[in-house]
């Protein structure tokens, strides 16, 4: 990211927003990095003035009434839990775009794939079962990972899975080149992007395109004993398939991060099934001093009026 510096702009006033997150810890890297902006945390007075909504699940109808905010800024990649607010203001609604964060959700990633390309699922069961087994092995190579969603983070991704020489497709909704990995785009190639596939990641953005779209349906278009992963948001999945499909035995098991509910509810089957693992919405975590980089170098973009960097779009919805 070509980031600019200016003197000749005012300094920004910046309100951090969220019904659902303590969003100090953004303030103590807007601090630490010396970066020089005036801080409010919604509810404390005086929030409503600022300029710049930093956002996280911001209570729906808050933002509109913020007379003077020029921009929306998301604390991380996705943008679903702003664009979700009915009374959104017509101002440009930006995300973070990290290398590193996308890079931690490589690690994750390749962390699932591995668990069930080299079967560790199974192993791990039969360690606490003291079974001693010895299956045979599938070269990397002859093992496809298909990834729906190849924008900044499927990229990403998809790069370090082949690094590993995993077979690896990408699927997107307009056409991609990538070295070495196969692209589709487009609801008419998703049969043939799924056909094959013994891994599938979720990397979508939660749109209306994409809500339920790990279905029944797109299930049955993968081989017996393909594994889901899924680290887009918990709407994407429709559990009771999922759940279904894991237990007649068409899917070998899944890797959840994201989930309906958040947290996962203590009572959820998700937690405790021996095909699924589910963690706590943490394949990565972009560091906050990027983080507030970012939304200093836009804060500073729009009070010059300038276009500020990775706007989302309502109409597509990320
Ligand atoms: N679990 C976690 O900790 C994290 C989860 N995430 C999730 O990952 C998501 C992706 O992030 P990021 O890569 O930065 O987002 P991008 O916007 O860069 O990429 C999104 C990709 O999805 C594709 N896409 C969107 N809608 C459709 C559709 N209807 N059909 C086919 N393809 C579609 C886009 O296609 P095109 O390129 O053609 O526009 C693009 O390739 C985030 O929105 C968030 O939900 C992100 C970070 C952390
Ligand atoms: O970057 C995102 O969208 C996340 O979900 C981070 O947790």
């Amino acid at each position: 990211m070509e980031l600019i510096s200016r003197t000749d702009t005012k300094i920004p006033h910046i309100a951090l927003v969220s019904s659902t997150l303590d969003l100090t810890f953004l303030k103590t890297a807007f601090e630490a990095s010396g970066l020089n902006v005036r801080l409010s945390i919604y509810p404390e007075p005086g929030f409503k003035d600022a300029d710049v909504a930093v956002a996280w699940n911001p209570p729906h109808g808050l933002l509109a009434d913020m007379p003077n905010v020029k921009m929306v800024h998301s604390i991380a990649a996705g943008l679903d839990n702003i664009f979700a607010d009915p009374k959104l203001p017509a101002v440009p609604v930006c995300r973070v775009v990290d290398s590193q964060h996308a890079l931690g959700m490589a690690e994750y990633a390749i962390w699932s794939v591995l668990l069930f390309h080299r079967e560790m699922d199974r192993h791990l069961q039969n360690a606490a079962h003291k079974r001693w087994e010895r299956p045979g092995q599938k070269a990397a190579q002859d093992y496809t990972v298909g990834i729906l969603g190849f924008g900044a983070i499927g990229r990403t991704v998809g790069r370090s899975l082949r690094a590993l020489n995993y077979n690896v497709r990408g699927w997107a909704r307009s056409p991609k080149e990538e070295a070495g990995i196969a692209t589709y785009c487009g609801d008419a190639q998703l049969p043939d992007f799924l056909n094959g596939c013994d891994a599938l990641i979720c990397l979508l953005p939660l749109t209306d395109a994409t809500r339920g779209i790990l279905n029944a349906d797109l299930f049955a278009h993968l081989p017996q004993g393909a594994a889901i992963i899924n680290m887009g948001r918990g709407e994407h999945m429709v559990e009771a398939d999922l759940l279904a499909a894991i237990d007649t035995g068409h899917l070998r098991g899944a890797v959840l991060d994201v989930f309906l509910k958040e947290p996962l509810p203590e009572e959820s089957q998700l937690w405790t099934h021996p095909k699924i693992f589910a963690t706590p919405h943490i394949a990565s975590m972009p560091d906050p001093r990027d983080v507030a980089a970012q939304i200093f170098e836009n804060a500073t973009r729009v009070l010059a009026g300038q276009e500020p960097l990775n706007s989302g779009s309502r109409e597509s919805g990320y």
